[in-house]
């Protein structure tokens, strides 16, 4: 089979578009599927992102406000007579700070000119020290409570949460300033953010955005540090103004995140809980797999299954053209193409029968019309010829005689002159039919000629003359017989020649010597016959 042949082949571009089809679906389901996929996990991630960091935020909220109480309430009762007596002032921390120890590195009291005259536990070089200058005891100074920026604690080295709050006299004036130190690596204090894990990879983070830094992160090495630039993670720039709720982005190391922004209402403070996109689509990406992999086995089915059932399929088409092919080249006979199912091709085979069927007649109608006499049905010259030669090769075989009358009507013009054409064909159907009925099965009435019929008589009994003189005479008499034509009585009659064959004369000889006699039995006065005299010569001509 050449290359343009399976080209050109119905089942390869079956097979063709069957993997289009496939392909085509597997894109669309490639990309929509992925899209639909994706969206829906979008939204149930997010959720779930949100609720997470719902949760820690509302922990740490809780703990942060847990402290700011706590200082109230020391404020509240630190009676202000200890402020002048640091050693019972120091005793009064020790005992508040061992019963409720949140404040992990520690109770500070400083005076108003921000020394701190007492502090528990102690902290080399903490006591005697100077926090004036500190944002956080400025502010308690000035008679707000606050919580302070995250930062490195001086005397402990330790990222540490100061909140402070002013100690009041009777009359509201701040006689001195309470600071609570927490350490952010506290247990029980911010570890749900800094151990807390989302999926494989995900985590929480816990940003100031006043102070501008990350408070804590499941990344140690973030802790304290500068929140990444404007521009370079457009979610996290929209959480430092006020977003809360959650998002795709792309973060400051060029990793894509689902984010979910919830807010610390105590603080300002914001929790994130993070998850790369690449883990929370991750079905997303199996998916994408399944359809590839799908689209190659269904391939492979289109391929080795669909290939083979088309071919099936279409196999009685090929061999019906087979078939009609071989017919068209005379390899076998015409005859119809097996049906083998009821489906197009089935049909198709019909339909081909059908026109089969329709050309063989019109083939045998012509073959008709090619050896026949329109007007009589006669057989015409040509068959004559055919049978004439058929008739002379069995009387040399059987050492018998054949004889031909050559036939013409008398006064035929007349009737066609008196009653027209179509009279005299109506006689020539009527004499055609006379002469039908006195001839045998196996002799041939031929019509040659507009009144001329010639009758081919075959194994001639002995002695033939005798025989074929009864036969002329009876033709003589039927044709003479009256014939009504258009309501008119009309006579018509027949001038016969015959001549006889031993089988070794060729059929013109023995026609043009009948045709002789005929003209000698016109001679002769009409209505009569003549057999031709040299037989002998008919006999021994070449
Ligand atoms: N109606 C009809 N006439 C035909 C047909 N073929 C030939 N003829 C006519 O038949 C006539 C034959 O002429 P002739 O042989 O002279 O007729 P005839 O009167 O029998 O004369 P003789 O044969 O000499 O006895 C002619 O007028 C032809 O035109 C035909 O098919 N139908």
């Amino acid at each position: 089979m050449t290359l343009r042949r399976i080209s050109n082949s119905l089942v390869t571009r079956l097979i063709l578009f069957g993997i289009a089809l496939v392909i085509a679906g597997a894109v669309g389901r490639y990309f929509l599927l992925a899209k639909f996929i994706r969206e829906d996990l979008t939204a149930v991630v997010s959720a779930q992102q949100l609720a997470l960091a719902e949760a820690v935020a509302r922990d740490v909220d809780y703990k942060i406000v847990d402290r700011r109480r706590l200082l109230d309430r020391l404020a509240m009762t630190l009676p202000t007579a200890l402020l002048q007596q640091p050693e019972k002032l120091q005793a009064w921390l020790a005992e508040r700070y061992q019963l409720n120890p949140v404040f992990s590195l520690g109770l500070v009291v400083a005076d108003t000119d921000g020394k701190i005259i007492a502090d528990f536990p102690r902290l080399a070089g903490r006591r005697g020290s100077s926090i004036a200058q500190s944002p956080d005891f400025q502010r308690a100074r000035s008679g707000k409570a606050g919580i302070g920026k995250p930062q490195i604690g001086p005397f402990s080295g330790q990222a540490v949460l100061p909140m402070g709050v002013p100690l009041t006299d009777s009359r509201g004036t701040v006689q001195a300033v309470l600071i609570g130190i927490t350490a952010l690596a506290t247990p029980d204090f911010l570890d749900r953010i800094a151990q807390g894990r989302i999926g494989e990879t995900g985590g929480f983070l816990l940003v100031s955005p006043r102070d501008r830094l990350f408070v804590a992160a499941g990344d140690p090495g973030l802790v304290l540090k500068p929140t990444p630039a404007d521009g370079v993670n457009p979610l996290h720039d929209r959480a430092m103004n006020g977003f809360r709720g959650s998002g795709v982005t792309t973060n400051a190391k060029g990793v894509e995140e689902l984010s979910a922004i919830v807010g610390v209402p105590s603080t300002g403070w914001f929790v994130v809980a993070r998850l790369p996109t690449a883990e929370a689509f991750s079905p997303v990406e199996r998916v994408r797999g399944l359809v590839i992999r799908h689209s190659f086995t269904a391939i492979a089915i289109v391929l080795f299954v669909a290939g083979f059932f088309i071919r099936w399929m279409l196999r009685p088409l090929h061999h019906a053209a087979n078939l009609a092919d071989r017919m068209t080249h005379g390899e076998i006979p015409l005859e119809p193409l097996p049906i083998v199912r009821n489906d197009e091709v089935g049909h198709f085979t019909q339909a081909f029968n059908q026109l089969l069927a329709k050309l063989s007649n019109s083939q045998a109608e012509l073959e008709r019309m090619a050896h026949h006499d329109a007007l009589t049905g006669l057989p015409n010259r040509t068959l004559l010829a055919d049978r004439m030669q058929q008739g002379l090769a069995r009387a040399q075989r059987n050492h018998t005689r054949i004889a031909l009358l050559f036939l013409d009507l008398d006064g035929f013009k007349p009737i066609n002159d008196r009653l027209g054409h179509g009279a005299g064909d109506l006689a020539l159907q009527e004499i055609a039919r006379r002469l039908s009925g006195v001839i045998r099965q196996c002799d041939t009435l031929a019509r040659i000629g507009g009144d001329e019929f010639v009758l081919l008589v075959t194994d001639l009994a002995d002695p033939a003359e005798e025989g074929v003189a009864r036969l002329a005479k009876k033709c003589i008499a039927i044709v003479s017989a009256p014939l009504q034509l258009e309501n008119t009585a009309c006579t018509l009659g027949v001038s016969i020649g015959i001549a006889l064959s031993d089988g070794s004369t060729n059929p013109d000889q023995i026609l043009i010597a009948a045709d002789k006699a005929m003209y000698e039995a016109k001679k002769n006065g009409r209505g009569g016959y003549v057999i031709a005299t040299d037989a002998a010569s008919l006999t021994n001509r070449g």
